[in-house]
Formats: structure tokens, C-alpha cells, sequence
């Protein structure tokens, strides 16, 4: 008897644990009943679902109930009976978003508190049993004392913003399901000269020490006469990845699309889904009977991974005229390769391929950077050639390229899951003028950077894209803008090699991090299980 009561408590622990994780979103949960509940009659013309040019989705929007003049609370209970769902809420409020993502915060807090009382009690229930099983007692005479949570889900959601977002331009093109938003301290590094022109160079992080380091940096190449960029290549990539009946199409497949006459067929399907894509090239590359497509092309100022996708949809239509056997498996075969580490955009470039320089006077290096030409270009060669090279590194021949990739990408809203490839960089270092002066380079074959789409239009992203004078589309020469930003990134990536390892050569690293990155202990979760640091690990 025992044994079953064990068992039963168990069963409800574990019922509860996974019930905790996926009945989060209880407006969503009751997906299938809501999704038979909805007719199919809404429309994309339904202005109900429409914000601005936005169109918003447009399923299962129930005409026949205008929620905008009901209370939170009844809307929630229609949540709840599943007559409406969490992620439509901006649908069915469109005059006010920011009441959307209120009661979605609301409805979240609940059913998070919910959900652990329920865990708490069930995890109650599993002791009382254990305790009853090991003294031999009847469970009847073990009270289960269920605790009270200190975890306290609405207060906790109050820390995560709400105001002082326009909901508008986040609907539809950067998020859904939205509860609010999270602030990320930016700092200004530079001015930089950079091309002969003063940058300023914002970029959001947590990272203390990162801006004041990159800083440094811009000082040192300032001060010494400023950086030149070059950009080498220019072309974002998609690739899909197609099937063919056998290895004698596949052959003759890349044979057709290698000759000239045909590649122009392609692109003028390609093209002609965007004002701004244009098909620079097409790379084959066979593996049995599947094929993929290394589709390069032109994006304007957009860093055009929708652009490009686009285009490959349409060229592909063109190709299955002439092969209609060829099987699309997926519009990206990881060829392209987008937001995950790869040789191929190391060796053959993906976005802006850009190379910045500078030389850096010995004195600088002296009073900037406190250390020497000579210990900085050994630990160079040591460090970011070398030491990169025993790691088997593929385009990490640098000490933080990802570092300040990331803070400018968050800052002027890029896409930061392309940090993987954007922060491809060798860093080389050499003495010049007979030893006197160091030479310093960065190479970057893959910078995905935009101008225009994705989080650029966010007003807090384009005041920072501001800051560098490239917010939006550049009319007189479409691209420019976005390689110009590029090239920002390539130059602040420079300054924050020079600061970094001359930081390290001078065995600074710690101390200064020590007193720009740990000034505050972090505080335990409540409900959290404390661990003793003298315990050995298990593994
Ligand atoms: C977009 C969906 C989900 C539509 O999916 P769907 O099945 O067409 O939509 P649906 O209207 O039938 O809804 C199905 C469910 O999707 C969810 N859903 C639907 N709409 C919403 C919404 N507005 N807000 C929140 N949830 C939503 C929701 O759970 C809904 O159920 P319901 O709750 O309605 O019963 C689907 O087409 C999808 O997952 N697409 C893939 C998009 C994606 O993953 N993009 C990532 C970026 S791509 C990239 O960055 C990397 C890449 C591609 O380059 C990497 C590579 O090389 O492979
Ligand atoms: N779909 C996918 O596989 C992936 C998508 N993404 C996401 O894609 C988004 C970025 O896609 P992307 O294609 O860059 O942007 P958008 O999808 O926003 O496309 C750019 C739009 O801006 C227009 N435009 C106006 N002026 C210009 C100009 N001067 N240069 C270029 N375009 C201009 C384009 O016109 P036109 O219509 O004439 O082309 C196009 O409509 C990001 O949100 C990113 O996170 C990320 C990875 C993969």
C-alpha cells in the first residue's frame, strides 16, 4: 500500500513538472479546442487586423466578439475558456498594444503561480510518502503541510518592462508573443577616425569593461593617425538544398546552371522579386544526388535574408521547368550557412567581407595601450595564431571580434544569432619602422549588416544607427549606408583587439575587470536550493 502511495505521489510530481513547463501559456495550451473553436472566415482585409500596413494574423480572429470594451479580467476569462488566444491579443486589440501585452503579463504571472503551488504541493505529498515508507508509519498520520511560494511571478514581471514601447513597429516584423522588453545599458566607444571621418560607436552590453576597453582602443588608432577600411565582397547567401533522381541529373544540373545563358535566366527571375536583389552568383556543389546552391546576391542596405530567400523561391520555380524532377528538401541546406559556425564563410565570405588597418605609433602603444610593440606581436603570433590554431579554429583568429560584434549589433538592431559568422576574424600584428611602430589588421569575410529591416525601424535602434549617420536606405547609392556600417564594425572590432591584447600582454585583464565587471554579488532566487561550494562535483 505503501509502495502505491509512493508511486502515486511520484507520478504526480512528475505530472506536475511537465505540466509546469508546458501549460505556461494557458491561453495558448488549450490549443486544438481553440483551433476547432475559431471559423475560418477572418480575412486579411479584416481591418481588425491590420495595424497601419502591418497585417496581422489573421486566423482564427472570431469576428462575431469585440473585446476592445470589455474588462481584462473578462477578456482573460475568454482566454481561458479558449474563445480567444494569447498570441492573437494584438489582433483583437488593435488600438491599444500595449493592453495586449499587459493582460498576456497578467495571464503568464497566474498561471505561473499556479502551476508551482502545484508543484510545491505535489513535491509535499512525495516527502510525506518517503518519510512514511523509511519509519513505517501510516501516511494517514503524516500531515503533507503544502509550503506557501516566496516566488511571487507578478512582482518579479514588474521588473521586466512594459512602457515606453511602440508595440507597433515590434508587431509583425520583430517578435510576437510579447511581455515587454529588456533594457540593455548602452555606452559609446570613440570617437574613432575611421576613413578619414570621427565615429561614434554604440554598443549595448552587460559586459563591463567592454566599452571602456573599446575605447581605449579607438583612442590608440585615433591618436596615431586613424584606421582605413577596404570591402572586398559584398553578396548575402542562401542556399537550398534540392534531391534529384540520380548522380548523372545531378552532374548535368550543375552543368546547366553553370553555363552563362542560363545563369542570366535565373537572375532575371531573381530579380525581379526585389528593387534591390541582385543574383551576383550561383555555387554548385554536388553530394551524391543532392544538390545545393550557393545563391550569392546583392541586398541594398537590407542585410537581406528575407530578400535573398525570396529571390531562391522564384529562381527555383525557373530550374523546376527545366528539371522537373528536382526535389526542393528545403530552401536552406546549412550550405549558406546562416547562424552557425562553417569553412565556408570563412573562405568564401557571406554579407561584407571587409579588411581594416592601422598603425599604431610606438609611444601610443606606450601611454595608450601600456605596454610594447614587441610583447604585443608575440602575443599575437602565440595567442590568436597560434593558440587558435591547436584549438582547430575556424575563423577565430582573434581575441574578441564576437565581443563587439554583438554589442554593435544589439545596439543598432541587427540580427544577433549572426555574430556566429559576423565575428569571423584574423588579427595580425607586425613591427614596422625598424621595431619602432605596430602594424595592425583585422580581416572579416562574413559582416551580415543592415540599414533597413529586421530591428533597424525600432526607434531606440535607429537613434543609435543615427549616432553613425546610416539609419535606413541611402536613396543616392542604395548599399551604402549598410556598408558603411560594416565597415564601423570592422573598425571598432580593431579597437578592441588593440585594447584587449595589450591588456593581456600587460597582464591587466583581471584587475580591470575586477573593477569595471563585479561590483554587485548576485542575489538567490527565492524557493532556490543553495549549494555548498565545498562539495566535490560529480563529474
Ligand atoms: C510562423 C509559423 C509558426 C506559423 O505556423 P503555421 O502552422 O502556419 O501557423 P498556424 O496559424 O496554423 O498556427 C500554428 C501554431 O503556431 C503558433 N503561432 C502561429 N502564429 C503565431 C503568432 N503570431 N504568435 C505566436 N504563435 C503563433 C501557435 O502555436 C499556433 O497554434 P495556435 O496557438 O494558433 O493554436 C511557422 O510557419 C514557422 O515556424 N515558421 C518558421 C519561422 C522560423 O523559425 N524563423 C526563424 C528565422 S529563420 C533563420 O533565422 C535561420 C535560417 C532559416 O536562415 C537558418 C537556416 O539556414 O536553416
Ligand atoms: N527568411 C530567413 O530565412 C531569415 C530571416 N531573417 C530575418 O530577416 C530580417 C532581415 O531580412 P532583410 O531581407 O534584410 O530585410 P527585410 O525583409 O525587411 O527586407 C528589406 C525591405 O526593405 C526594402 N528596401 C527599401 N529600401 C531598401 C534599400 N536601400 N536596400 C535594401 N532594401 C530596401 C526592400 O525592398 P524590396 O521589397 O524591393 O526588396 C525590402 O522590402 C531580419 O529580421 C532577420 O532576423 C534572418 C535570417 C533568416
Amino acid at each position: 500500500m505503501f509502495k502505491n502511495i509512493i508511486s502515486n505521489s511520484f507520478k504526480s510530481y512528475q505530472y506536475y513538472s511537465l505540466k509546469n513547463s508546458s501549460n505556461i501559456f494557458k491561453g495558448q495550451s488549450s490549443i486544438l479546442s481553440l483551433q476547432r473553436s475559431f471559423s475560418s472566415s477572418t480575412t486579411k482585409e479584416d481591418p481588425k487586423n491590420c495595424i497601419g500596413d502591418t497585417v496581422l494574423t489573421p486566423h482564427k480572429a472570431k469576428k462575431e466578439i469585440n473585446i476592445e470594451t470589455l474588462k481584462d479580467q473578462e477578456i482573460i476569462d475568454l482566454l481561458d475558456k479558449g474563445e480567444i488566444q494569447s498570441h492573437n491579443l494584438e489582433a483583437r486589440l488593435p488600438h491599444d498594444l500595449r493592453r495586449a501585452v499587459h493582460i498576456r503579463r497578467k495571464l503568464l504571472a497566474r498561471d505561473l503561480q499556479k502551476e508551482h503551488q502545484k508543484m510545491l504541493q505535489a513535491q509535499a505529498m512525495m516527502e510525506a510518502a518517503q518519510k512514511s515508507l523509511a519509519s513505517g508509519v501510516d501516511p494517514s498520520s503524516i500531515p503533507t503541510v503544502t509550503p506557501i511560494s516566496t516566488l511571487d511571478f507578478e512582482s518579479s514581471l514588474q521588473n521586466l518592462p512594459l512602457d515606453h514601447l511602440d508595440y507597433s513597429k515590434v508587431l509583425g516584423a520583430c517578435c510576437e508573443n510579447v511581455i515587454g522588453y529588456i533594457p540593455i545599458p548602452v555606452g559609446v566607444a570613440g570617437p574613432l577616425l575611421l576613413d578619414n571621418k570621427p565615429v561614434s560607436i554604440p554598443m549595448a552590453t552587460t559586459e563591463g569593461c567592454l566599452v571602456a576597453s573599446t575605447h581605449r582602443g579607438c583612442k590608440a588608432i585615433t591618436k596615431s593617425g586613424g584606421a582605413r577600411t577596404v570591402v572586398l565582397q559584398n553578396g548575402m547567401t542562401r542556399a537550398p538544398v534540392l534531391r534529384l533522381p540520380g548522380v548523372i541529373r545531378a552532374g548535368e544540373l550543375k552543368q546547366w546552371i553553370e553555363n552563362q545563358e542560363n545563369f542570366y535566366q535565373i537572375a532575371s527571375a531573381f530579380n525581379s522579386t526585389s528593387r534591390f536583389a541582385r543574383l551576383k552568383n550561383i555555387k554548385v556543389v554536388v553530394a551524391g544526388r543532392l544538390v545545393y546552391l550557393r545563391f550569392r546576391s546583392s541586398t541594398g542596405d537590407a542585410m537581406g535574408m528575407n530578400m535573398v530567400s525570396k529571390g531562391v523561391e522564384k529562381a527555383l520555380e525557373v530550374l523546376q521547368e527545366y528539371f522537373p524532377e528536382i526535389e526542393v528538401l528545403s530552401l536552406s541546406g546549412n550550405l549558406c550557412t546562416d547562424k552557425k559556425p562553417s569553412a565556408t564563410n570563412w573562405l568564401e565570405g557571406r554579407g561584407k567581407s571587409v579588411v581594416c588597418e592601422a598603425t599604431i605609433s610606438g609611444d601610443i602603444v606606450r601611454d595608450v595601450l601600456k605596454t610594447n610593440v614587441q610583447d604585443l606581436v608575440q602575443l599575437n603570433i602565440d595567442k590568436n595564431l597560434v593558440g587558435s590554431a591547436m584549438a582547430g579554429s575556424i575563423g577565430g583568429f582573434n581575441a574578441h571580434a564576437s565581443n563587439i560584434v554583438t554589442a554593435l549589433y544589439i545596439a543598432t538592431g541587427q540580427d544577433p544569432a549572426q555574430n556566429v559568422e559576423s565575428s569571423n576574424c584574423i588579427t595580425l600584428m607586425e613591427a614596422v619602422n625598424d621595431g619602432k611602430d605596430l602594424y595592425i589588421s583585422v580581416t572579416m569575410p562574413s559582416i551580415e549588416v543592415g540599414t533597413v529591416g529586421g530591428g533597424t525601424f525600432l526607434p531606440a535602434q535607429s537613434a543609435c544607427l543615427d549616432l553613425l549617420k546610416v539609419r535606413g536606405a541611402n536613396v543616392a547609392k542604395p548599399g551604402a549606408n549598410s556598408e558603411q556600417l560594416a565597415r564601423v564594425v570592422a573598425g571598432a572590432v580593431m579597437a578592441g583587439e588593440l585594447s584587449l591584447m595589450s591588456a593581456l600582454a600587460a597582464g591587466h585583464l583581471v584587475r580591470s575587470h575586477l573593477k569595471h565587471n563585479r561590483k554587485s554579488e548576485p542575489k538567490p532566487q527565492s524557493d532556490a536550493v543553495s549549494v555548498s561550494h565545498n562539495l566535490p562535483h560529480s563529474d
